[in-house]
């Protein structure tokens, strides 16, 4: 699903209006619908206490609307108008007066208006501001915003939480509403997905308003948001006379003494992920066990005992991962150096290959193109130094992948990869995947699909993809605290049959028809 940013929303806005021949009324009034229909599924009529908080803008002109159709259909409501300015959107006054004519009189919140009593089992809908927000809000408002936290009452937002820029961090994180859910009109916004400003939404949710599908379509955003539904175009099916010769040979690169389980995890999952065949590329220490634990897997070991201190093997690998457990010592430094010299095999860069990339930066300068690097928070900020905020560490990010030419996948809750300009946004994964050997997992899925023909990018983001899908099939049975990285990679398979799993409640062809009979 593509990202829009707020200028491109605002386009969209316009290009539908003028291809349906509809006016901005009629589509806020298609909005007003999509917002009703959500809370009157779930609330089903209750007599529940609902204040609506309305701005003067379209995001005012969204909550006054709402607040017409729960009248109509007899809920308890309460309309208040946010005044933070004289002005008024045209679509806001046409609600507001169509509020008027039956007979609702909102009351206007000024900076000396004492604050409404909210009760906790009450819902507040904030619809305060919108994508419009250009500026930090007045004081006064943030101390409503305040006076609603406190209530401890359901929030739900109209598009974005209240306070909310669509394109930085704000500076106060009291300035902005927190709320328990988001409808979010066509598009989620990006902010959702940053760790510093998707805190401010417990959840959201997309509404369709119907925007023109033609626009939506042909309108080339800096972000995408990947599920299935984009996946599956990317899926390289197996061909019937295909045989392990056909699916390539990734080849892990790592381990140090006391840290061989690391290319364990990751020539694994190297080969869950659907490599041919994988191989090992580990200290002598790293030989027994790997070949008593993990036999499809072919080892060659390093002449030394305990650390990597020379790359060379006589197989040809179709890619290569390194850096898994790999440590930092010297001779291993200078192995990566000699072998970045010849190297001319794709490659997936992780841990400790990172670090050394960046604390002997003329290695970067040596990386094949294309190149897939797989930072954590930590080796990110070694990679590219530290950043102001979520929208200056994306900027810098963006930088280093196009002065490296490689595809850099920035480790996180919402895992972002970026190659060319763009950030595919992951969706898949859970907070009990942050536990050790997740990472290697990740580095071997990656190799292990370039290994199969997958290019680079769509490698990195299909591996980001069935990594996160394999956590969350796999804390099914575990609960997140007992999640393991084993267990992670005993449910890649599973992850795989999930691309093509029918949701339970669509119903099968003439199964309505059955249960009516
Ligand atoms: N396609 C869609 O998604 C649709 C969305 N809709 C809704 O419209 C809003 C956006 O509405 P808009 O009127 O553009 O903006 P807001 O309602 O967010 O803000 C209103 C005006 O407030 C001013 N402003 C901005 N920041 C501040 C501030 N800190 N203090 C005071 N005033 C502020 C600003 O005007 P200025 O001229 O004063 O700068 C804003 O214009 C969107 O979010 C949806 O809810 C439509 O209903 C239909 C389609
Ligand atoms: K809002």
């Amino acid at each position: 699903m593509k990202i829009f940013s707020a200028k491109q929303i605002y386009e969209a806005d316009k290009a539908t209006i003028k291809k349906n021949g509809i006016s901005s009324d009629e589509l806020m009034e298609g909005v007003a619908v999509q917002l009703f229909n959500w809370l009157h599924y779930r609330i089903q009529g209750a007599p529940v206490k609902i204040h609506l908080f309305c701005g003067i803008g379209n995001n005012g002109g969204d909550g006054i609307a709402l607040s017409r159709h729960l009248l109509e259909h007899g809920y308890n409501i309460e309309v208040y108008v946010v005044n933070y300015s004289k002005k008024r959107s045209d679509d806001f006054l046409v609600n507001l007066d169509r509020l008027k004519d039956r007979k609702v009189w909102p009351e206007f919140l000024e900076e000396s208006s004492v604050l409404p009593e909210i009760g906790r089992d009450d819902i507040v809908v904030d619809a305060i501001f919108g994508i419009g927000l250009n500026r930090a809000p007045d004081t006064w408002v943030v101390k409503l915003f305040d006076h609603i936290r406190q209530s401890e009452a359901f929030v739900l937002s109209v598009d974005i939480p209240s306070g909310l820029f669509t394109d930085k961090v704000p500076h106060d994180e009291n300035a902005v509403i927190r709320a328990n859910h988001t409808l979010s009109f066509q598009v989620p916004k990006l902010v959702f997905f940053l760790p510093e400003t998707g805190v401010f939404t417990e959840q959201w949710e997309v509404l369709d308003i119907g925007i023109d599908p033609e626009f939506l379509t042909n309108t080339e955003t800096d972000y995408e948001l990947i599920g299935k539904n984009e996946m599956l175009p990317v899926y390289i099916p197996r061909e019937k006379f295909s045989h392990k010769g056909s699916h390539g040979h990734g080849l892990i690169v790592g381990g140090s003494y006391g840290k061989v389980g690391a290319v364990h995890l990751a020539s694994k999952a190297c080969l869950y992920a659907g490599s041919g065949l994988v191989t090992a590329y580990v200290p002598k220490c790293g030989y027994v066990p790997l070949q008593t634990n993990f036999p499809e897997a072919m080892v060659i070991t390093d002449v030394d005992e305990e650390v990597i201190s020379k790359i060379e093997f006589d197989i040809d690998p179709t890619v290569i991962g390194i850096g898994v457990g790999m440590g930092k010592d010297k001779r291993s430094v200078q192995a990566l150096d000699d072998f970045l010299n010849s190297n001319k095999k794709p490659l997936v860069i992780d841990a400790d290959a990172l670090n050394i990339l960046a604390e002997n930066r003329h290695l970067l300068d040596k990386i094949p193109a294309q190149s897939v690097l797989t930072p954590h928070p930590k080796e990110l900020e070694r990679l590219i130094g530290t950043w102001k905020d979520d929208f200056d560490k994306l900027d810098k990010a963006k930088a280093f992948s196009k002065k490296y030419d490689c595809v850099l996948v920035i480790k996180g809750s919402h895992t972002i990869t970026l190659y060319d300009e763009k950030g595919y946004i992951n969706t898949t994964g859970n907070p009990g995947m942050g536990t050790g050997g997740t990472g290697d997992l990740l580095t071997g899925m990656v190799t292990g699909l370039i290994a199969q023909g997958y290019n680079p990018l769509n490698a990195a983001v299909f591996g980001v993809y069935l990594h996160g899908r394999a956590g969350d099939i796999a804390v099914e049975k575990t609960g997140y605290q007992a999640l393991t990285a084993s267990a992670v990679a005993e449910s890649i398979g599973a992850a795989f049959i999930d691309l093509f799993a029918v949701p339970e409640n669509r119903p099968r062809p003439n199964e309505n028809d059955t249960a009516q009979e």
